[in-house]
């Protein structure tokens, strides 16, 4: 299998270009290559594939193969992928995703794609839909115990679902302990992305995330979204637009709140190209 890796803010997934190569049992494929010791190493499988709906389909796989509908990172990636690779020469692209279809607008420099705005659609705050088990319609820094411990935390879905809590500090979290038992917690019924934030200032957040299905990542370009909304709702920040400083890199996200859409803007990068034998 022909593959490039790339990343997004540190997010990496290996892209296959599904116009050329077929992956039967992608789920599987995603666990192997996505081991960092026996395999090509990243946190996912990303499938560029043609589309009925869009220009192009993106299909994601978590490392330990479940589907992701969404990926933000992922889908910057896709936009350099299908322009540097030569499979379109329009700046402004369509992508159907599992959450629908997204605009993207391709920012280029010499030739290359260097960074990528997307039009990543209406954030869902209605807690049956995201899904969060909740009495209210709409979890908005509202209390929750997880592990034995207290947490105030906001429910967002960006096409996937978010748990975001805003902490003091995010060095100090143990991650890999809290993580994955937020991903686990009987009130989020299809396991759930979770963004620990620390405020800087009331225009920028730093944030550390534990993704569903991938564990602790340096980004998640979803969750800043999240992020972003949930800042805006707890009155943290001021205005619309944030920056969002994560682990890998800096993503810039505005909230639309007269049109109700987010955009997500941020850099796109290949690592590099490789065949891998399955
Ligand atoms: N890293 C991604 C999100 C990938 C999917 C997520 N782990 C899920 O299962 O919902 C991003 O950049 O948005």
């Amino acid at each position: 299998m022909k593959f490039t890796k790339m990343h997004g803010c540190g997010n990496d997934y290996v892209y296959v270009n599904c116009f050329q190569e077929t992956v039967e049992h992608p789920e599987e494929v995603s666990r192997r290559i996505s081991d960092r010791h026996f395999g090509i190493g990243a946190d996912g499988l990303i499938l560029i594939k043609p589309s009925e709906k869009a220009d192009f389909e993106m299909d994601m796989y978590n490392a330990d193969g479940s589907s992701g509908a969404m990926c933000g990172n992922g889908i910057r990636c896709v936009a350099k992928y299908v322009y540097d690779y030569g499979l379109t020469d329009q700046t402004s692209i369509s992508v159907d995703t599992k959450s629908g279809v997204k605009y993207l607008d391709l920012m280029v420099k010499d030739g290359r794609v260097e960074q990528v705005r997307v039009n990543m659609g209406a954030p869902e705050l209605t807690a049956s839909r995201i899904p969060v088990l909740s009495e209210a319609e709409q979890v908005i820094g509202r209390p929750v115990e997880i592990g034995g411990e207290e947490y105030r935390y906001t429910a967002v879905s960006m096409g996937n679902p978010h748990a975001v809590v805003f902490v003091e500090e995010t060095d100090c979290l143990e991650l890999e302990k809290i993580g994955p038992l937020f991903e686990h917690y009987s009130g989020f019924p299809d396991r759930i992305n979770t963004e620990f934030v620390k405020v800087l200032d009331d225009r920028t957040v730093q944030m550390r995330v534990w993704e569903r299905g991938s564990g602790e990542t340096l980004a998640c370009g979803t969750g800043a979204c999240a992020v972003a909304v949930a800042a805006v709702l707890n009155g943290v920040v001021k205005g619309n637009q944030v920056t969002v400083k994560l682990l890998g890199g800096t993503l810039q996200v505005e909230w639309d709140r007269e049109k109700n859409l987010v955009f997500m803007t941020g850099p796109a990068a290949v690592v590099f190209d490789g065949e891998i034998n399955l």
